[in-house]
């Protein structure tokens, strides 16, 4: 028996991507790509900028259709599906540019959330039969639970405008309007972009509980290896669209196809990009970070010796993850397009 097969858990994938190819036009953003994730794992996938991390989970999701291959959720085709279809199938996702509605109070973004589980009709919302308003009851007071997940202080919250709450409490509840689908698989796209330190080691503990007091199987895309390397059961790497490693932590941290693709420019460029990126990711999301703590932080923590990795080659692994994407022209395509192409369908 192969060391996959031993540590492989048990029973069948939950999710399962088999040959998976996405072309756009002369660019193959993922190519040829095979991922399986099973029930209550938390997979993280990682790759430089540009690598196609975005995309699978736009093929995911149903925002992108594969030009070749196959994806099944509990061994059933999800090619074609449009992402409310595949919302309903069981895939909810964060953002990494969050995606709440500002104007709308914390309660009321996490009651859209659930909006397609509720049955009322147009007619019972209107004339505000009694069973619509037993089912709005029942909806706000799922919600409350949900926010109670991450603790108190967004319960109290409830009734803010999110474009008053912090950038961590605004992926909080963008994590609770996922969770209000109902989902078996959750996608989080970046869950600690733009935070400081201690909510970054918070956003570790609430992944972890998503899946040991929920159920959840977890897919995420994180940049930042510290939290990948200690939260994740399994890596996948991609470099240009292909899978060129997968993996436990350990065995990914040591595979030198993985170092030499992040391994792109000196430590030196590295930092000064890291510093630029860090510092307006922080200004975007209005926190105010000591930009200077946090790097020296970050290299600290990334000081530790042993294994091939070095200190250095560690921190540069870190650092230029945030350096320019490699395809920048391109790039700027994605923000536009992101939702060009409706798939039609299910197949
Ligand atoms: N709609 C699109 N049209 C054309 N090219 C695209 C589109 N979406 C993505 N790409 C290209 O596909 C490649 C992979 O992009 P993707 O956003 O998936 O990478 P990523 O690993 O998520 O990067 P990052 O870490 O910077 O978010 C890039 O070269 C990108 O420019």
């Amino acid at each position: 028996m192969s060391e996959e097969q031993m540590r492989r858990p048990d029973g069948e994938p939950l999710l399962e991507l088999s040959g998976v190819t996405k072309k756009f036009e002369g660019l193959v953003a993922v190519s040829d790509v095979d991922l399986k994730v099973y029930p209550r794992e938390i997979v993280s996938i990682i790759g430089p900028n540009g690598a196609g991390k975005t995309t699978v989970f736009n093929l995911i999701t149903g925002i992108y259709r594969p030009t070749s291959g196959q994806i099944t959720l509990a061994g059933k085709s999800i090619v074609g599906l449009n992402p409310d279809q595949v919302l309903e199938r069981g895939i909810a996702r964060t953002f990494q540019n969050i995606r709440l509605f500002n104007n709308m109070t914390v309660l009321e973004n996490i009651l859209v959330g659930q909006h397609s589980q509720l049955k009322a009709g147009v007619l019972g919302a209107l004339f505000r039969w009694p069973s619509v308003q037993r089912e709005e009851q029942r909806a706000r007071e799922r919600a409350l639970t949900l926010l109670s997940f991450f603790g108190s202080s967004l319960v109290d919250r409830q009734d803010e405008y999110v474009v008053n709450l912090s950038y961590a409490d605004r992926r909080r509840v963008e994590i609770a309007r996922a969770l209000a689908a109902s989902p078996k698989l959750l996608l989080l796209d970046e869950p600690t972009a733009g935070m400081n330190e201690a909510e970054t080691r918070e956003a570790v503990q609430y992944v972890r509980r998503l899946r040991d007091e929920l159920g959840l199987t977890i897919l995420l895309i994180e940049h930042k290896l510290t939290v990948t390397m200690g939260i994740s059961d399994k890596i996948a790497v991609l470099d240009y669209g292909r899978k060129i490693a997968e993996g436990l932590p350990e065995e990914v941290r040591r595979d030198k196809r993985v170092i030499a693709a992040y391994l792109g420019q000196s430590a030196e460029e590295s930092e000064q990009q890291d510093a630029v990126s860090e510092a307006s990711e922080q200004q975007q999301s209005g926190i105010e970070i000591a930009e200077s703590q946090e790097i020296a932080s970050e290299a600290s923590e990334l000081q530790e010796p042993g294994g091939e990795v070095t200190g250095q080659q560690d921190a540069e692994l870190e650092a230029s993850e945030s350096q320019e994407p490699r395809v920048s022209k391109q790039q700027s395509v994605i923000q536009g397009n992101e939702r060009q192409e409706p798939a039609t369908g299910a197949e």
